[in-house]
Parts: structure tokens; sequence; C-alpha cells
């Protein structure tokens, strides 16, 4: 487990083993997570598919509980986000981004209260992942994508493909002043007691 540079990430890239019957990797580990002092409790495990240029993001959900997720390509590539929306974070606003493909078979876990959002790069993507929480609805909130203070560096040369719901999602500052965000402490302090 690599943390990344927003606190509460974390990138796992397993060795990939070949043989003459084709691959086998772990793509989960406990153990590992739990070294890094978090603890995963899986409520649901998701798939989704989507065409070169998708972008599905910037989403977040309310802390308590938030959703952990941990996510892996399983067919093509992604540009994998992790956005800092935890407000009072010193990396307040940051992202980074990481590839995830599925000869790299990465992975990356994001604590809750961040921001996850991503691009296909290639047809027929595939991704899996595992949520700490079930799926709530009226919990989950979206930052729009595109928005310029977040300054994401999409790809340039793949022309973006939003759902209607994340191309209605506001900006950042707007999400901001309708006090959507999640607090830094209360997400350190809700991850800490789990
Ligand atoms: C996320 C989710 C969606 N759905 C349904 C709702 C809707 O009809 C359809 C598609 O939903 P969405 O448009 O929200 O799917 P999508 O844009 O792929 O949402 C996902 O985006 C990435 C970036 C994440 O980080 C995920 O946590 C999740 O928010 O699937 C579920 O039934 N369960 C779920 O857990």
């Amino acid at each position: 487990m690599d943390p990344l540079t927003i606190e509460g990430a974390y990138q796992f890239t397993p060795s990939v083993h070949w043989d003459d019957r084709g691959s086998f990797n772990e793509w989960f580990r406990e153990d590992l997570l739990e070294r890094t002092g978090s603890s995963f409790r899986l409520a649901q495990a998701n798939c989704s598919t989507s065409a070169k240029g998708v972008l599905r993001g910037v989403h977040f959900t309310d802390v308590p509980p938030g959703q952990a997720k941990y996510v892996t390509c399983v067919r093509g590539a992604i540009l994998d986000v992790v956005v800092d929306l935890r407000a009072g974070s010193p990396s307040f606003g940051r992202h980074e981004a990481v590839t995830l493909d599925s000869d790299n078979r990465s992975c990356v876990y994001i604590a809750e209260g961040l921001g996850h959002g991503f691009m296909a790069l290639t047809d027929e993507t595939m991704i899996l992942y595992l949520c700490s929480e079930p799926y709530t609805p009226h919990r989950e909130h979206g930052v729009h994508p595109l928005d310029v203070d977040l300054g994401i560096q999409w790809p340039v040369n793949v022309p973006p493909v939003l759902s209607a719901k994340d191309a209605a999602a506001p900006s950042l500052a707007e999400v901001q002043k309708a006090g959507l965000l999640p607090d830094y402490q209360v997400c350190l302090d809700y991850h800490a007691q789990r």
C-alpha cells in the first residue's frame, strides 16, 4: 500500500503471476490495508463498464458514515482521480490522478469523505470496486468534474462523456457554500473509530 499525496488514499500494485493458463493477482488484502491504519468492512461490491471518454464523478458521500472505496480496473484503462473535498483538510481542493488498467491491475483505496471520479481511456472499460457502506443515493453528492477550481487534467484528446446528473453537478465553490462538504476532523475521527 503506497500512500498517495492525498491523506487517506493509497495505491496497491499487486504482482501479476502469468503462466500458460493466464494470470493471477491478488486485488484486495485486508491485512495490507490494516497496516495503513484503515479497516474495511465490505458492504457492497460494484461493477461498471464505460465507453472511451466516459467521465464519472466527482462523487462524495456524507460523513458519517461516508463510503470508503477500493477500486480496480479489470478491462481497459481508467484515469482514476481522488479529490480532497474535506473542509479544513491541509490538502483541501487538491487531487491525485492514477492510471489503473488491466495490465498493472493497480488498485486505489479512497477513505471516507474523499471525492472520487474517473475517465475511461478505452472502450469497454470495466472497473470493480468495493464499498464500505451500501449505496444511499440521498447521501451521495457531486462536484462538477470539469470545474476549473479542481484543476483536474483530464486527457485532452478524449472528449468527456458525462451523465446528465454529473453534467448538472455544482462547482466546488457552490458545494462548499451549500455546506455539503464533509468536515476533515469528523472524517478522521470517524475513520479512527471504525
Ligand atoms: C452507485 C450506484 C448506482 N446505482 C444505480 C443508480 C443509477 O440508476 C445507476 C447509475 O448510477 P450513477 O450514475 O450514480 O453511477 P456512477 O456515475 O458510476 O456512480 C459512481 O461513480 C463513481 C465515480 C464512484 O465513485 C461511485 O461511488 C459511484 O458514485 O446505477 C445503484 O443501483 N447502486 C449504486 O451503488
